[in-house]
């Protein structure tokens, strides 16, 4: 059984495939915070800007076998549209943390229907194999557990999670993405640090949320 909080079509926000059409699939649930407003800040991670608690979201539910998301995931895809001029159909497994529930036969059927496989991940968890392209995102003092992929996008600034603890593990590419202080009500500027430090260690590059720029989910 999968719990998905919402699904929709959008554009990739974050990270190197910025941009690309993507199905998003949003599972319910994290490692990290309970999603309730009252234990933000005791939580390992206290500044996530998303609701992924319950399943009553655009598209939500719960799924009891792997082809039947899979379906419900392809339906998402333009290709009845008369416009449609094709392309790889691209899914994005998101959360909450999508490996508490991302397992081997959603994979097979999302392979089965066509899918290329991104996944947005905390880490905390080991990747199951057949992930196309796996962005991990470090939080806090939660130990790293998935110490490889194709690209390291670290929240910026975070006390507890300098980059150079990062710079050395084996991944493509490595992004910093500013800090959104708004889910925690507070007011600053995360982004002049952020590029500054872009700026003085060019192994790492600016990644912005430009679905929030361009006004999308
Ligand atoms: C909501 S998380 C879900 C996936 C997974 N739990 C994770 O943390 O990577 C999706 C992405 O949004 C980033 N993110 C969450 N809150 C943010 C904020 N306030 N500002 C900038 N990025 C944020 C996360 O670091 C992650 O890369
Ligand atoms: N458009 C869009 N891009 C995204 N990239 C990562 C997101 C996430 O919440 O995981 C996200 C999101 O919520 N929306
Ligand atoms: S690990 Fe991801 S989903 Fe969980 S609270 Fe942090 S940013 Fe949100
Ligand atoms: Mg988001």
């Amino acid at each position: 059984m999968y719990a998905i909080k919402e699904a929709f079509y959008t554009l990739q926000g974050e990270g190197a495939q910025a941009g690309r059409p993507s199905a998003f699939c949003r599972f319910a649930g994290c490692n990290l915070w309970s999603g309730r407003e009252k234990d933000r800040e005791r939580s390992i991670c206290r500044f996530c800007d998303t609701d992924f608690v319950g399943t009553d979201g655009q598209n939500g539910g719960r799924f009891d076998t792997a082809r039947a998301l899979a379906e419900h995931l392809l339906a998402l895809w333009p290709e009845a549209r008369p416009d449609y001029t094709g392309g790889t159909p691209y899914v994005v497994f998101t959360g909450g943390e999508p490996l508490l529930q991302l397992d081997p036969d959603l994979i097979e059927a999302m392979h089965a229907c066509g899918f290329e496989i991104g996944v947005e991940t905390n880490g905390t968890l080991t990747a199951p194999e057949g992930i196309d392209w796996l962005c991990v995102s470090p939080k806090g003092v939660a130990e790293l557990k998935q110490q490889s992929g194709q690209e390291l996008k670290l929240v910026y600034p975070q006390e507890e999670a300098h980059p150079s603890r990062f710079e050395h593990l084996d991944f493509e590419h490595f992004y910093l993405q500013p800090m959104d202080l708004a889910p925690r009500g507070e007011q600053g500027n995360t982004m002049a640090a952020t590029v500054d430090y872009c700026m003085t260690h060019p192994q790492w590059r600016l990644s912005l949320q430009i679905h929030k720029i361009a006004g999308i989910d």
